[in-house]
């Protein structure tokens, strides 16, 4: 990776702090990510990994810090203008549009195209409403929508991207997920099975208690599987 290492950094967190209230959960937090890497955000329940994608895509306030997009820092720019300089944040809650069939659904991103070639299978539920796909289904569809929603996505922050879903929705996802790196998108993506996610990861940073406590190249941690569980435990 060494193109994305001399490209400018999509998004760069110096020092970074923020939380809930007066409970404070980021302590000082130094991230990078770079145009066409995937870059696994990984750590325990309670981490603060949540916390700290919600942070950089703006709906919480940093308390102590700086965030740079795009060699930029973008102070307290709100959501909607993060989105507009090709900010895409895809949380845990599967966001998909509960009434609409997928056809319909797809149709107003206007990404049939797309999808058809992403993820074969919505093809097939085209009929049904989104409420009524599986969970798998689900989050396909919104991946889908996510990246036709940001018209020229250039940073895609991704929580939980798995979680609950079936070992082969998990890796068609993470695939599309280094697909989408690869024309040239930062990914920071939370997801709890690292040893799928570092497969196709260039770096992770591994977080405890609000803080990152390692950082370094996926294929470090591929072959230290158990030296990254040890970090998990406190
Ligand atoms: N809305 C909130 N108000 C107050 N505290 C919160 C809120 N959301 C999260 N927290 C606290 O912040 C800390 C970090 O939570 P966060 O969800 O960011 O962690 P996480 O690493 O994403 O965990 P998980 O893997 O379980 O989703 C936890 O101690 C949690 O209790």
């Amino acid at each position: 990776m060494a193109e994305a290492a001399l490209a400018e950094a999509a998004l760069e967190a110096r020092g970074l702090s923020a939380g809930y209230g007066r409970v404070q959960v980021l302590r000082d937090v130094d991230l990078t990510v770079r145009p066409g890497e995937v870059v696994a955000l990984l750590g325990p329940n309670g981490a603060g990994k949540t916390t700290l994608l919600r942070t950089l895509a703006g709906y919480l306030r940093p308390t102590g810090g700086e965030i740079l997009l795009f060699g930029a820092s973008c102070g307290r720019l709100p959501v909607y203008k993060r989105c507009r300089q090709g900010v895409s944040f895809m949380g845990e809650e599967r966001h998909v549009f509960p009434g609409l069939t997928v056809r319909q659904s797809l149709r107003l991103v206007r990404a049939q195209g797309e999808a058809a070639e992403l993820f074969p299978t919505l093809t097939e539920r085209a009929g049904h409403r989104g409420a009524l796909l599986s969970g798998g289904e689900q989050q396909m569809l919104a991946l889908t929508l996510t990246l036709a929603l940001a018209r020229k996505p250039r940073l895609l922050l991704i929580d939980e991207l798995s979680l609950g879903l079936a070992p082969l929705v998990r890796e068609r996802l993470l695939d599309t997920v280094r697909a989408t790196a690869d024309t040239g998108v930062g990914v920071l993506v939370v997801e709890q099975n690292a040893r799928s996610v570092l497969e196709r990861a260039d770096r992770a940073y591994v977080m405890r208690r609000g803080e990152v406590v390692r950082e370094g190249p996926a294929e470090e941690w591929r072959g230290d599987l158990d030296g990254l569980a040890s970090l998990y435990l406190s």
